[in-house]
């Protein structure tokens, strides 16, 4: 089997949702190729939790009778729950028992973001949270019945992209595709992206270990990068009480250029320019930041909506294909 689905943008192209059957329900999910659990909004949601979001009715799967998930993100977001086994599908891909997380319980940035009524990991699923026995993510329990074991990203800026499942449609790029080779020791599409560029020019020194990341809005990259990124903008200071880089918003920013693979990338200033901090629009907090604390870098949304990205399984080592759209 193949097929595709539309990844639609929230506002400030936050994150992208797709809509997902689940049981006799669809919904709207964030796919996440930084996680590997596949949890939603369900009618076991508290209502003070739940209100606007859809909901799944776990009646129609069978519980995974003392089996629970627990999962915590990086910005400290997070939600836990129980396991139901039931039907999934992703633009005509079926998982006929595909093990679907309802949540019990949401944190407040989950609760808050209506749109969004659960996550589809698509990392490794050696990092799925489900107790006593890790289950598999949507990916893993159609590989086998794709075309090609593959899935690939095409995201936008400010509007719909697409999630494409078992094969690599040629139209939605442009020249080759670029290849790295993924380490998959913690789960994630994790690999080494080589020299950048700030503004133009030949592409030098190296941004390093990285993961590809479709659940994370912004760019998270080593101090020493940002820096000398944010050095080319009059307005930029870090501001600590917004936590990053901010800028006067009728600043153009600068081009940023990373080498993948062989291949250098251009992410465009207007796509660095993220959102403004409040209403007054004339601070605006940057796309790309700082990756103090994470471990590794985050090539998130921002990056990911000026490339076309293959995830690709064909071989024993996993891969990332890149390409300009
Ligand atoms: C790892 C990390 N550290 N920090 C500061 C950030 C923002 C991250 C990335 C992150 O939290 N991504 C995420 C959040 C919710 C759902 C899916 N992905």
């Amino acid at each position: 089997q193949s097929g595709e689905v539309a990844a639609n943008p929230e506002q400030y192209d936050e994150s992208y949702l797709c809509p997902v059957q689940v049981g006799q329900t669809t919904l709207n999910l964030d796919f996440d190729t930084g996680s590997a659990d596949l949890w939603v909004f369900s009618t076991l949601t508290p209502k003070s939790e739940s209100t606007g979001h859809s909901l799944y009715n776990p009646s129609t799967g069978t519980k995974k009778s003392g089996y629970t998930w627990d999962i915590s993100y990086g910005d400290g977001s997070g939600a836990s729950g129980t396991v139901y086994a039931d039907k999934v599908v992703v633009g005509g891909v079926t998982a006929t028992s595909q093990a679907v997380e309802a949540a019990t319980s949401v944190s407040s940035q989950f609760e808050q973001d209506t749109d969004n009524d659960g996550l589809l990991g698509l990392a490794f699923s050696s990092i799925n949270t489900v107790e006593p026995q890790a289950q598999k993510t949507f990916f893993d329990s159609v590989k086998g019945s794709l075309a090609k074991p593959l899935f690939t990203a095409d995201l936008k800026k400010g509007a719909a992209g697409t999630y494409d499942f078992g094969y690599i449609d040629s139209s939605k790029y442009t020249g080759s595709i670029s290849y790295v080779n993924v380490n998959t020791a913690n789960g994630f599409w994790e690999f080494t992206a080589s020299g950048y560029a700030v503004g133009s020019g030949s592409v030098s020194g190296s941004v390093g270990d990285a993961i590809a990341d479709t659940g994370t809005t912004l760019m998270y990259l080593p101090t020493t990068v940002v820096q000398a990124y944010y050095n080319k903008v009059d307005s930029a200071d870090y501001d600590s009480n917004q936590g990053g880089y901010t800028y006067d918003c009728s600043e153009n920013l600068p081009n940023f250029l990373i080498s993948l693979g062989g291949k250098t990338f251009t992410v465009s200033g207007t796509d660095i320019n993220f959102a403004p901090v409040d209403s007054s629009g004339e601070t605006c907090f940057g796309g790309i930041q700082e990756n103090t604390g994470i471990g590794m870098s985050i090539l998130g949304d921002i990056f990911l909506k000026s490339v076309f990205v293959v995830f690709d399984q064909t071989q024993s080592t996993p891969r990332l294909g890149f390409a300009a759209q």
